[in-house]
């Protein structure tokens, strides 16, 4: 093939050399070239439509292949890849066309502009597209960005070729080109309308010279990973932030052998490939209907130029945004590697952070500056803000990350301070506070001001948080001086109850009509103290009134029922009791000097005993309600708020309560009202000395009977004469000293079992008396005069 781009002298090729040859395109033929090449964009940039010669632009030449009038029933495919890569070679080959194709030995670019060709023998409009980083076109990239991209929107397949040694990279594969194109792509098509909902393009990755030992699968991963990586840093619509690559592409893959060293192979995989074109059973056909434009053949060259005509007016693509694409990437890599390691989330706050986002930023702005700075100065000034943005919106979420963790250690370090400056002796609350406050507000304001990248935006605003910081301080502060107010409580309460025990204690164990006017007047004074004692402690703590009269009722509650506990104590039925029974056993058993009482049977018992029974009886009320006599005193309990007389809170114990207690203390004086009787009847138990005259009147004849009874005198005198010496040996007193002793031992034996005998039934009976007595209640103890004549009776 020879160089075919004739141009007229307006600068526009005129035809194709084989159009010369052929001027009238042969349009059925199955010659690989009887259907003529059209360039449907020239070099100028210039789209082939009207202005030009009859068959010469694009909507005749559809006609003259034929397709006007096949409606959709066509497909339309172009190649995309780097210049010189058999992109000519391979159409020719797949579609019969007749696209030029370098000379080898000249190995200078031949596709210039666009090309276009019907497939042979199949209704398919096949594009030639110039190679990209033409090399004659020098630094000037805008024509291959908008090829690319006028390829991309209009064609169904996008055949995208490339040496397998291309694979993986960034500049070689296109790849930077290819995010520009998608992205502009994105921007100008992507919003898709309900019914093209589905459609989609189909890019076919060609890699040629396939060696072998790269498997195909491990390429296609590799250059699928590229595309979404591509896909994933595109800078998307708003409204199309969350689309997918696979919304609008669908990716295939396949590889061809070298087409010199392995020639036949390579014919044959072509051939193979071609098949994927022409047979519509093919599972892998590749014109699939989600591809097609919709467009009615007819149409075709209309909205051709129309897609040219956006692509053209497009300002992105004015750009050279290889530039700042360069720099966006350089700007990606340095903040992904600046936050690599994820400083933010450890929840530390990371020491001038600030400073190195402030660094970061001015770096990837001035390596924008430096490079795009030269290029249009609105696009450049567009995209420098686009920039600015991306960069803000990145550092941002460190920024908050650093208020965060701000906030949460400046709140710990409140925390801290605070509790330790509570541990202080003698520390004044208030002091300790602000103390702590100042240095966590301080801390947090400071460390925010540091992190702030641009004064003045609403982005870099840390004044919410440290009112939100302000606020969590205020209302740790508030707990913690509820908690320590509580501990002052009860502490308070502590040492109210130590004060009030001993008085108390002595003062209910000596009951006398004014013992609750004694106890209150304790009570009030030592509350009196401890209100003092707290209010002066609260000063400090900065309380409330609201919250001082809280404590001082709580104070007041429990100090009440802290006496209340104490009187609890001292009127435990044990203790009650043994009260009484003090208070009895003075006034019964002792007399009015406090000597022991020692009963004699002239002595009034009964009326001693009613007396002091009565006497105590009185106590029981006395103790049962907290009723001072002097009405100063009279106390309302704190929880009743009302001071009535009968308040629940006054009462000690209740009328059961009390007349229990009257019965069980009832028993007990009954017992000592017994142990006096029994002790008058001890003194009664002494032989009277009449009995000694009845005795000698009843032991007259016996008397008689020894004396005139001679062996009875007999014994009588040796007796006497017996005596009459021991009197006269002196030995009177030691006999009867052993006859005292044992006459007394017998004495006393004799004694006990009468007692025994006599008593016993006297204990019984007094017994049963008092238990009936006890069960009619009855105050007029009379007691029954029968025991004395009993005991008398068996003499
Ligand atoms: N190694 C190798 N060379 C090829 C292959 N296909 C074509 N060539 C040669 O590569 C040269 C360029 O072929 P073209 O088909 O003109 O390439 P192109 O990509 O269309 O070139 P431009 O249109 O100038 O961008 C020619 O000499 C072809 O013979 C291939 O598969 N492998």
């Amino acid at each position: 093939m020879s160089a075919s781009h004739v141009l007229a002298s307006n600068g526009i090729p005129t035809t194709h050399i084989h159009t010369l040859s052929s001027p009238k395109p042969k349009l059925n033929g199955h010659s690989p070239y009887s259907t003529p090449a059209l360039q449907i964009i020239n070099d100028e940039k210039q789209f082939t439509l009207s202005g030009l010669s009859p068959g010469s632009n694009l909507n005749d030449q559809i006609s003259a292949w034929d397709l006007r009038d096949v409606g959709f029933d066509y497909n339309l495919v172009a190649v995309f890849g780097s210049q010189s890569t058999g992109k000519s070679t391979l159409l020719n080959r797949l579609f019969g066309t007749n696209f030029d194709v370098m000379d080898e030995s000249k190995r200078q670019q031949t596709t210039k502009g666009i090309w276009m060709c019907r497939g042979n023998d199949m209704n398919v409009l096949v594009m030639d597209v110039e190679g990209t980083d033409g090399r004659e076109r020098g630094e000037d990239q805008d024509f291959e960005r908008k090829s690319a991209l006028f390829s991309l929107a209009s064609s169904e397949v996008l055949i995208v070729n490339l040496w397998e040694h291309q694979v993986g990279l960034y500049q070689g594969a296109n790849m930077g080109l290819l995010k520009t194109v998608f992205e502009v792509n994105l921007g100008l098509f992507g919003n898709k309308s309900q019914e093209n909902a589905n459609q989609r393009t189909l890019l076919l990755f060609v890699i040629r010279d396939h060696i072998g030992t790269t498997p195909l699968a491990n390429l296609q991963t590799t250059l699928t990973a590229d595309l979404q990586r591509i896909w994933d840093t595109l800078s998307k619509p708003v409204e199309l932030q969350d689309r997918k690559l696979t919304d609008y592409f669908d990716l295939s893959f396949t590889a061809l052998p070298h087409k010199i060293l392995a020639s036949e192979r390579f014919e044959s995989d072509v051939r193979a490939l071609r098949g994927r074109f022409t047979n519509k059973s093919r599972d892998d056909f590749v014109f699939k209907p989600a591809y097609h434009k919709r467009i009615p053949a007819d149409g075709v060259a209309f909205y051709m130029e129309g897609i040219w005509e956006q692509v053209q007016s497009n300002k992105d693509l004015d750009l050279p945004t290889q530039q700042e694409l360069l720099a966006q990437f350089r700007c990606d890599e340095i903040l992904t590697s600046a936050l690599a390691d994820d400083p933010i989330e450890a929840g530390k706050v990371i020491d001038g952070l600030g400073e190195m986002m402030r660094s970061w930023r001015s770096q990837a702005l001035s390596r924008y500056d430096s490079e795009a700075s030269r290029y249009h100065q609105g696009v450049y000034k567009r995209k420098r803000a686009d920039l600015a943005g991306t960069l803000d919106s990145t550092l941002s979420p460190l920024f908050l990350g650093q208020l965060k963790n701000l906030h949460k250690a400046a709140l710990v370090s409140f925390k801290a301070e605070t509790v330790a400056g509570l541990k202080v002796e003698g520390y004044n609350f208030a002091d300790v506070v602000i103390k702590a406050r100042a240095g966590a507000e301080g801390r947090f304001s400071d460390g925010a001001r540091e992190a702030v990248v641009a004064e003045g935006d609403a982005m870099w605003q840390w004044e919410e948080e440290l009112r939100l910081l302000q606020d969590e301080i205020r209302s740790v502060a508030d707990q913690l001086r509820k908690d320590e107010t509580k501990k002052m409580i009860n502490a308070i309460e502590r040492s109210f109850k130590k004060q009030i025990a001993e008085p108390v204690d002595v003062q209910l164990s000596r009951p006398t009509p004014l013992i609750w006017d004694n106890v209150l007047r304790t009570y009030t004074e030592t509350l009196a103290t401890s209100e003092d004692l707290y209010l002066s402690k609260a000063r400090s703590f900065d309380c409330t009134d609201d919250e001082n009269d809280e404590a001082v009722t709580t104070l007041r509650q429990r100090a009440w029922a802290a006496l209340r506990a104490k009187i609890d104590e001292q009127t435990a039925d044990t203790a009650i009791l043994t009260k009484l029974r003090t208070y009895f056993e003075e006034r019964f058993r002792y007399d009015e000097h406090g000597v022991p009482r020692v009963w004699k049977p002239e002595d009034d018992i009964d009326g001693t005993f009613k007396k002091a029974k009565d006497a105590t009886l009185d106590l029981i009320s006395l103790y049962a309600k907290i009723a001072p006599q002097d009405p100063d005193l009279a106390y309302a309990p704190p929880e009743d708020g009302e001071a009535e007389s009968d308040a629940p809170g006054l009462i000690v114990f209740s009328e059961t309560k009390a007349l229990e207690l009257g019965a069980r203390f009832r028993r007990e004086a009954d017992a000592y009202y017994v142990e006096a009787k029994r002790s008058t009847v001890m003194g009664i138990a002494q032989i009277p000395y009449w009995m000694y005259g009845v005795l000698v009147v009843l032991g007259w004849n016996e008397a008689m009977f020894i004396l005139f009874n001679p062996i009875y005198l007999t014994l009588l005198l040796i007796i006497a004469a017996g005596a009459w010496i021991i009197v006269q040996l002196n030995l009177a007193g030691p006999l009867m000293h052993v006859g005292g002793s044992i006459a007394l031992e017998v004495k006393r034996q004799a004694e006990t079992r009468l007692r025994e005998h006599f008593t016993e039934p006297l204990r019984a009976q007094a017994q049963a008396a008092m238990e009936n007595e006890n069960e009619n209640d009855d105050n007029d103890h009379a007691p029954a005069p029968e025991p004395r004549r009993r005991i008398l009776e068996p003499f």
